[in-house]
C-alpha cells in the first residue's frame, strides 16, 4: 500500500525566525505522527534552521527546487549536495510557479529530476494544466505530456523513488479546488500513463499528491479518493494548526 505524503510548500514565505517558530509548533503537534509521511519545504534560507528544529522527529525536510549541475557558476542556485548536507531528502521540481515565472520547461524538469535521483533525493515532480486547457478538454493530454517528458529516460527502479504532484494551475492560491472526482480522474490518468510507459508495479507504487487550495475542510474527502495519495499544500501549510489538521486527515 502507498503511504500518504502530506507536504507543506512554504514558497517565498517566512523569515528565518518565523520559519523556526512554525517548525517548532509542528514538531509539538505532529512530530511523532506516523500515519502518513510529513514533509516541510521551507525556502532555502531556512532549510538549515528548520532541519535543526525537526531533527529527531518524524518530519522530513525538502527544498523547493535545485540545479542539475554538481557545482559551478550558477548564481542564485543550489545543487543536490548542498541540500543533502542540510538534511533534505526531498525536492520539489517543476512547480507551476517555476514554470510560469522562472522558465522551467519539461526539459529542465527532466534534468533536475535525474540529478535529484542520482544524488539520492526524492523528486516531487509537479504537473498541471491551465484553466483554458481544461475548458478546451486538453487537460489530460497536457498533463500526460508533462509526465512523459519530465520523467523521460528514468528506469523502473528510479521511478520507484519518484512522487508526482498534480496541481491544476487554476486551483493554486485561488481558493478553488478541483472537485475530488476531477482530481481523482486526473490521478488515475497519470497512473495509467505510468503503467503504459513503465509497468504496473511502478504505477501501483507511485505516490500522486494533489495540490491546489487544499484546506482542513477539503482534505478528508480528497484523501478518501482511491488515487489521491497525499497533498502538496501551500497557503494552509503556513499555520501550524491548519497544516496539522491536514496531516491528521480522516479518509472515511
Ligand atoms: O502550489 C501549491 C503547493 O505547491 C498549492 O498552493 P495553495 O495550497 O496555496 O493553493
Amino acid at each position: 500500500m502507498r503511504k500518504a505524503l502530506i507536504a507543506g510548500n512554504w514558497k517565498m514565505n517566512k523569515t528565518d525566525p518565523e520559519a523556526i517558530e512554525l517548525a517548532r509548533a509542528l514538531v509539538a503537534e505532529v512530530g511523532q505522527y506516523e500515519a502518513c509521511d510529513i514533509l516541510l519545504c521551507p525556502p532555502f534560507t531556512s532549510l538549515k534552521s528548520v532541519g535543526d528544529v525537526i531533527r529527531g522527529s518524524k518530519i522530513k525536510l525538502g527544498a523547493q527546487t535545485m540545479h542539475w549541475e554538481k557545482s559551478g557558476a550558477f548564481t542564485g542556485m543550489v545543487c543536490a549536495d548542498m541540500l543533502k548536507s542540510l538534511g533534505c531528502t526531498y525536492v520539489i521540481i517543476g512547480h507551476s510557479e517555476q514554470r510560469q515565472f522562472f522558465g522551467e520547461t519539461d526539459e529542465t524538469v527532466n534534468k533536475r529530476t535525474r540529478a535529484a535521483l542520482a544524488n539520492g533525493l526524492t523528486p516531487i515532480v509537479c504537473v498541471g494544466e491551465f484553466l483554458e486547457q481544461r475548458e478546451s478538454g486538453k487537460h489530460e493530454q497536457i498533463v500526460r505530456d508533462q509526465v512523459i517528458q519530465g520523467l523521460k529516460g528514468l528506469t523502473s527502479d528510479e521511478m520507484k523513488q519518484v512522487a508526482i504532484a498534480y496541481e491544476p494551475v487554476w486551483a493554486i492560491g485561488t481558493g478553488k479546488t478541483a472537485s475530488s472526482q476531477d482530481a481523482d480522474d486526473m490521478h488515475a490518468c497519470i497512473r495509467s500513463t505510468i503503467e503504459k510507459v513503465w509497468n504496473r508495479d511502478v504505477a501501483q507504487g507511485l505516490v500522486i499528491q494533489y495540490g491546489g487550495s487544499v484546506k482542513p475542510d477539503t482534505i478528508d474527502e480528497q484523501m478518501a479518493m482511491p488515487n489521491i495519495d497525499g497533498a502538496l499544500v501551500g497557503g494552509a501549510a503556513l499555520q501550524a494548526d491548519s497544516f496539522a489538521r491536514i496531516v491528521r486527515f480522516q479518509a472515511g
